[in-house]
């Protein structure tokens, strides 16, 4: 059996796709959805303490996420913010990397994002 966790989080943020053939070439926002899933490197879950029958407390990822993406990204310009196309692939593959990171020094692993850039499209990156 391996056991993970999911929790979901939002963002507002504008961008632009310079040279997108339709209406995303203007600069425009959304509310976006990060789902993150993760799992310990022991595919299991703490035997003791404070986090006992926890994969990681909830508390802490929500602190981790936040820190790490939601502070930088709320309420910005994406383009401002990346050199890279802010296409929702580029957005989730750079989440995904960053996240992946952090949680690696904790002893989790970073299993899968989704990022939903609307309630209809969903970028998903899986280790
Ligand atoms: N594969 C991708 N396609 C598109 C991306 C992207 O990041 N990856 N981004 C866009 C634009 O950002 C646009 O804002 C979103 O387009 P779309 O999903 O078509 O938005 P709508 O709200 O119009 O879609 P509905 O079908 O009405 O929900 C474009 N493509
Ligand atoms: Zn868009």
């Amino acid at each position: 059996m391996k056991i993970k966790a999911k929790k979901g989080f939002h963002f507002d943020a504008a961008h632009c796709l310079p040279g997108h053939s339709g209406k995303c070439a203007s600069m425009h926002g959304h509310t976006y959805r990060l789902e993150v899933v993760v799992a310990r490197k022991d595919g299991g879950i703490i035997a003791d303490g404070s986090s006992e029958g926890m994969i990681i407390d909830f508390g802490d990822l929500n602190r981790i996420v936040k820190e790490e993406i939601l502070d930088k990204v709320d309420h910005q310009c994406l383009n401002d913010l990346f050199d890279f196309r802010t296409t929702s692939e580029n957005l989730a593959a750079h989440f995904f990397t960053i996240l992946n990171e952090r949680l690696h020094a904790n002893d989790i692993v970073l299993e899968r994002i989704l990022l939903w850039e609307s309630n209809t499209s969903c970028v998903e990156v899986e280790r």
